[in-house]
């Protein structure tokens, strides 16, 4: 296998019961990039995971991490990874240094210097206990002890937890930073998809289990395009048009994402609803992409 494959899946099917939740995910995470795994909830970006950390096995697929087979790591392949699942990695009774002290026990590579610069920005005495913490702040150690680790491939679900605008961007900064200078991997979930647009190389967006796209974060938008059209008609109904791919309202009057290059916007549009528009394009952003390709409900 090729080692600059540090995560590789191919053909994943996975169902609870009667219930076929994967059906057939493909991808790749190359070493020192950043993966961004995107769908709405229930998409299975958890049973994904569940997967890739050996905690489920798969119905049928392969799926290797630093190549080994998910399902049977061993001890040292474990090692090499660090996970922050959903929901939090401390126990509650215990303070934020004794919290350290135990996560550390584990870890002969822990990197004290991370965990304490992280904890001077949360800014609180290291005797407070994380049951007397806000569910932000909880998030906060979580992920300092997830830095600390100094795993070569960090897997986070769901990162945002109630975290703050400001931390967010901080800690994106911060493993930014530690990716690219240490040669780490990451694989990371978000519900705040803006938040990965700065962030990852690549992404894949499923839903209900199947691959809707797969690309560098560059090409993810290819074939879409943003219009922004003042009128005084309502311009919903254009939401069952096959290349329309959403219709927003806003204060000066809709946002459309559609599959019609700029060049056609006009004619298409006085085709559509009869009266002369002036459509302004304008570049998409991600979550744009996202609800563009999965829909809003
Ligand atoms: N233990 C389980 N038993 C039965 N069904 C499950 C189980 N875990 C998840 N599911 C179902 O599998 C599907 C995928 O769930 P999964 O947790 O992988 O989605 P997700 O993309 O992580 O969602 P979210 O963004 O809401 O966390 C959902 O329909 C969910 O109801």
């Amino acid at each position: 296998m090729n080692s600059d494959k540090v995560i590789c899946i191919e053909n994943l099917e996975h169902s609870y019961g009667n219930n076929k939740v994967l059906h057939g995910i493909n991808f790749t995470v190359e070493k020192g990039k950043t993966f961004g795994l995107l769908g709405k909830n229930g998409a299975g970006k958890t049973t994904t995971i569940n997967i890739m950390m050996g905690f489920l096995a798969p119905d049928k697929g392969k799926c290797l991490v630093l190549g080994e087979a998910a399902h049977s790591l061993s001890p040292d392949g474990k090692k090499r990874i660090g996970l922050l699942h959903e929901g939090h990695l401390c126990y509650e009774f215990m303070s934020i240094d004794q919290t350290e002290k135990f996560y550390k026990s584990f870890y002969p590579q822990w990197d004290m210097e991370i965990f304490d610069y992280l904890m001077k920005k949360l800014g609180l005495n290291r005797k407070h206990k994380i049951k007397h913490m806000s569910c932000g702040q909880r998030s906060q150690v979580a992920l300092a002890i997830l830095m600390a680790q100094n795993a070569d491939v960090l897997i986070l679900d769901d990162f945002s937890m109630g975290l703050d605008a400001g931390y967010r961007r901080l800690f994106l900064d911060h493993l930014n930073f530690y990716v690219k200078e240490r040669k780490k991997t990451v694989l990371i979930t978000s519900h705040i998809v803006q938040d990965l647009e700065r962030f990852v190389d690549d992404a894949l967006i499923i839903d209900k289990g199947k691959v809707l796209r797969s690309a560098p974060l560059a090409e993810l938008k290819n074939g879409l395009y943003g219009y922004r059209i003042k009128s005084a008609q309502d311009l919903t109904p254009l939401e069952a048009e096959a290349e329309i791919r959403d219709v927003s309202h806003t204060s000066g009057g809709y946002e459309i994402i559609a599959e019609i290059p700029p060049q056609d916007a006009a004619v298409y549009f006085f085709s559509k609803t009869g009266v002369e528009v002036t459509p302004e394009n304008y570049d998409i952003t991600l979550e744009d992409a996202f609800i563009a390709l999965t829909g809003k409900y």
